[in-house]
């Protein structure tokens, strides 16, 4: 079994509502953590930032009663309005550094999205408290990716970096040890949670295939 001494949080759901196809989203997110997912992010890309605002406040609710850590997606404002207990943040949004010197996010969690390999020697690595590897593979979830890194691209930046490593794109449970065995601290999931007829059964399945 591998340690995650530097970010206990082997199993990742990034959720929205069109991801559920029409189950409602705050059970999946319920059923989701009683199968095992240990962090949560809000991530909803067409919502206005009021619709945004309140739908991270339920699921607030929620992560809260389970002392599950909730991320908000690119958005600070919404982060800082629901307390939430950090930020994921890509190329084309906030800047790590930037977030860091803002008294709320001093002391939050920054994840951000590593997608050329340049970025390992930056500023905004360098506070950040997980690299996404993102993606891994290909993935219909989010076309708009520029590497596919493979597990040999996640296997290169394991060497690399000291970071934990959050590996996201196209993992299920049939990948998930694999992706685990090239470097990855963590696995982040959309689909396959979302996507399930059973998400409290895929997130069991998947934490299974990751701590084994
Ligand atoms: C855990 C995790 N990894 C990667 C991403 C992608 O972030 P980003 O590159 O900013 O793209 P969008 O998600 O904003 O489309 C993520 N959200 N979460
Ligand atoms: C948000 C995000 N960032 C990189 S890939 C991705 C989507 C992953 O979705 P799935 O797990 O369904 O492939
Ligand atoms: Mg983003």
């Amino acid at each position: 079994m591998k340690l995650h001494s530097q970010f206990p949080y082997p199993l990742y759901l990034v959720i929205s509502e069109e991801a559920c196809r029409g189950k409602d989203m705050l059970k999946v997110t319920e059923q989701a953590i009683q199968g095992g997912v240990d962090i949560l992010q809000l991530r909803e890309k067409k919502l206005l930032e009021h619709l945004f605002l309140e739908r991270a406040q339920r699921l607030r609710e929620i992560t809260e009663k389970y002392s599950v850590p909730l991320i908000i997606n690119d958005n600070p404002k919404v982060a800082y309005q629901v307390n939430a207990a950090g930020i994921h943040v890509g190329n084309k949004d906030s800047r790590p550094a930037t977030l860091r010197q803002q008294p709320y996010f001093k002391e939050k969690l920054i994840g951000y999205s590593i997608e050329y390999l340049a970025q390992l020697d930056n500023a905004q690595t360098t506070v950040s408290d997980y690299l996404a590897i993102s993606p891994v593979f290909r993935t219909d979830t989010k076309r708009d990716t520029v590497t596919e890194w493979g597990l040999e691209g996640l296997a290169t930046i394991r060497e690399l970096t000291q970071k934990p490593l959050v590996a996201i794109g196209n993992i299920h449970a049939i990948n998930a040890g694999a992706v685990i065995q090239a470097g990855a601290n963590c696995i982040a999931v959309v689909s396959a949670i979302c996507g399930a007829d059973n998400p409290k059964k895929a997130a069991y399945e998947l934490k299974n295939e990751i701590v084994k």
